[in-house]
């Protein structure tokens, strides 16, 4: 793979579908699906309309996400994610790694509210991702909003899951198996420094995201990129009202590649301009096992199958799989909180 220059695409290329359609006319809604599979194949990324968010949720959710990364340092490092053994919480601008390069953003991270749960000798591993968020004492208003936002948005991701399985030719429940009752809910809100602060263009390296799909509400200022089939990189500008959708790697793999989930990248914005983001990532739970699916003969035929990056193995068992992603992208949690699996689960 070469390596993507800076520059960002200023058109949005990538289609835009109505899911409002998927609950309208059955014509609307076959319409809808056969798009659908048209993109999934192609990027596995559109633009979203018709999602039913209310617009002054989203409004409040950016502008008091814009207020928490204006609060004083040391209130943010107050509940810095390093606390946190479940992975929760604020990540300074260069923090997080993506392939071990520093990340230029700062963020915090929540998934489900819940209890940690007890940790005995043969508890599996990736129980320790449950637990509490941690939530910034000087701004009380956030954790409501944010609790509110990502219901809404996993029931977008969940909507858009059932499409995608009537897309794929099965029943709309078929995935509902490995995300009921909790699936995995992770939630960040993020700021793009601009180049000023960022010692590189990287905001986030390259990368395909994990999960089912991904919900990106973007405020106003463009860095997303899409790396196509044919490795031309496209630009995903923030266009309003819509959300960017986009698969994960569980789609591709319980598809034998025929759902494609495009890598992406954010380039850190240019000195004195800041980006700001809010990434929604639905996931199975993590005891699951990622199926394969028994696709119609039409779409095997364009299967494309898997191919494994062997710098970041993907594995069939999610529990696995998200938290050697957490361990990955956070070595300074996974040093202080979990320096035996750091011997085990990462090394070989
Ligand atoms: O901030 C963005 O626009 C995208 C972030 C992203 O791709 C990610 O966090 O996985
Ligand atoms: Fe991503």
């Amino acid at each position: 793979m070469s390596l993507p220059s800076s520059s960002i695409p200023a058109a949005a290329s990538l289609p835009t579908l109505d899911l409002s359609r998927y609950y309208g006319s059955s014509e609307g809604r076959a319409g809808f699906v056969a798009e659908l599979r048209h993109v999934l194949h192609a990027h596995g990324f559109f633009y979203l309309t018709g999602h039913g968010v209310d617009p002054k949720l989203i409004e409040d959710v950016v502008s008091t996400a814009k207020r928490f990364f204006a609060l004083p340092l040391e209130e943010k490092l107050a509940i810095e994610m390093v606390k946190s053994p479940h992975f929760r919480g604020y990540n300074r601008a260069g923090q997080e790694r993506t392939r071990g390069e520093r990340d230029w953003r700062e963020q915090l991270d929540i998934n489900t509210e819940g209890e940690a749960a007890e940790i005995g000798p043969d508890t599996p591993p990736w129980k320790r991702l449950q637990g509490p968020n941690q939530w910034p004492a000087g701004l009380p208003e956030l954790r409501p909003l944010l609790l509110a936002y990502q219901a809404e948005v996993t029931r977008i991701g969940i909507d858009i899951l059932k499409a995608i399985a009537v897309a794929l030719g099965q029943p709309e429940d078929v995935f509902a198996e490995i995300y009921e009752p909790q699936p995995s809910q992770f939630l960040k809100i993020i700021r793009y420094p601009g180049r000023e602060v960022a010692e590189t263009d990287q905001g986030v390296g390259a990368h395909k995201d994990g999960g089912f799909v991904t919900v990106l509400l973007q405020d106003t200022t463009p860095g997303l990129r899409v790396r196509t089939e044919e490795g031309e990189w496209i630009g995903a500008p923030p266009v309003s009202g819509t959300f960017v959708i986009n698969t994960g790697e569980l789609l591709e793999l319980a598809t034998n590649g025929f759902v494609r989930a495009d890598v992406h990248d954010v380039v850190a914005p240019p000195a004195g301009v800041e980006r700001f983001s809010v990434a929604f990532f639905l996931g199975s739970r993590p005891d699951a096992t990622i199926p394969v699916i028994a696709l119609p003969d039409e779409l095997k035929r364009a299967e494309r199958g898997i191919s494994v990056d062997p710098l970041n193995p993907i594995f069939r068992e999610v529990g696995i799989n998200q938290l050697k992603s957490r361990l990955r992208s956070h070595p300074d949690v996974a040093e202080v909180h979990h320096a035996d699996l750091v011997r085990t689960i990462l090394v070989g």
